[in-house]
């Protein structure tokens, strides 16, 4: 478990102050898959390298597993380093090193004798699927290789916590899903958690369970994904919301739209996501319905669905339709232009 309480980070630069983090306070629990999003220079970066002291706060408290970092002297620091592991956006490899020697680094440096080395590199080249490439360096492999040499070198030490920094921002969208799909599997697998940076709200939908949004060195917003994805409440939030889920109607659906009242949003969650209720409204003949647009998304496990359509009917047949959606479990918002 990590804790965050009221941190502050202020850097000094240019002989001027920078409040990179203004008074955070954020539980990551053990086994989670914890997401932080928000713009450039948000502060994503500066929190996450409290938790392995890359940085250390200006003010304020991180705890691991109950301990407090600040409290720790030089041998328990090295301890504690151990059971973090990072990833960064650029892999941080050594171009002079092999695969194999990169990802045996944290290993010389704890000492460890050479066949111990050599035994634990092998089985970690296998768990990325790396294993042809052990001779190779850094310059010969593709993006995707260079993560996963950098995921190997942050596991090699069996920590209990992977920092992950812009980790698929320097790949390709097929590069970036086999490697969340590798990052979800360490999560499960090996019960790591895991505090990723991002600044794509596809790589919180994609494997996340928690979110924090940040801005100007503040969470704004945090909670379950599922909660955050259904129900944004920061206007920040709400347009990271948008680059996966519509809340808006596309411009160009509108146009062709000969008159435009009538329109409703109806949002799916779950269960309602999956019961034909907009059929079943059909049928019932009270409106005329016209789907303007559709789409859905699978959310923490759970179906998220959004779905705009215009109803022609008399005002009161309009009520009805709209109050037997709410019945379903279907959120309807009027307007959603
Ligand atoms: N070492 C440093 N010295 C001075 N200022 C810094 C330092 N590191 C970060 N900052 C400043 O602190 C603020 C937060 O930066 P940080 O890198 O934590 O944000 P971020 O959300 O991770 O952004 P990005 O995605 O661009 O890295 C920015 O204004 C940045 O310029």
């Amino acid at each position: 478990m990590i804790i965050f309480e009221n941190i502050k980070k202020t850097y000094i630069k240019n002989k001027q102050q920078v409040h990179a983090l203004n008074d955070i306070n954020l539980t990551v629990d053990t086994g989670d898959i914890y997401g932080l999003i928000g713009w450039s220079g948000a502060g994503k970066s500066s929190l996450i390298r409290l938790v392995n002291q890359l940085e250390k706060p200006t003010s304020g408290i991180v705890k691991v597993d109950g301990v407090d970092l600040n409290k720790l002297d030089v041998k328990a620091q090295r301890a504690h380093k151990k059971k973090i592991g990072m990833i960064f956006q650029h892999f941080n490899l050594l171009e002079s090193k092999t695969v194999a020697q990169n990802i045996a680094i944290p290993l010389v440096l704890q000492g460890l004798n050479k066949e111990e080395i050599e035994h634990r590199v092998e089985a970690m080249l296998s768990y990325v699927d790396l294993s042809g490439k052990k001779a190779s360096y850094p310059s010969q492999l593709s993006g995707g290789q260079k993560q996963r040499v950098g995921i190997a070198r942050a596991l090699i030490t069996e920590p209990s916590i992977l920092l992950c920094d812009e980790a698929t921002s320097a790949l390709d969208p097929q590069t970036t899903l086999s490697i969340l799909k590798l990052l979800k599997q360490i999560n499960s697998e090996r019960n790591i958690t895991i505090l990723l940076v991002t600044h794509e709200m596809e790589v919180i939908s994609s494997i996340c369970n928690k979110v924090a949004v940040m801005e100007k060195g503040q969470v704004i917003e945090q909670g379950s994904v599922l909660d955050i994805f259904s129900a944004p409440q920061q206007e920040t939030t709400k347009k990271f919301v948008s680059t996966v889920i519509n809340a808006e109607i596309p411009e160009a659906v509108l146009d062709s739209l000969t008159e435009q009242g009538n329109i409703f949003r109806l949002e799916f969650l779950g269960d309602s996501a999956r019961e034909p209720v907009v059929n079943e409204l059909i049928l019932k003949q009270l409106v005329e319905i016209n789907i303007l647009f559709a789409n859905m998304r699978e959310i923490g496990g759970v179906v998220l669905g959004s779905m705009f359509i215009q109803m022609n009917g008399t005002e009161t047949d309009v009520d009805k339709a709209v109050a037997f959606l709410q019945e379903k479990g279907v959120k309807v918002e009027r307007g959603g232009v």
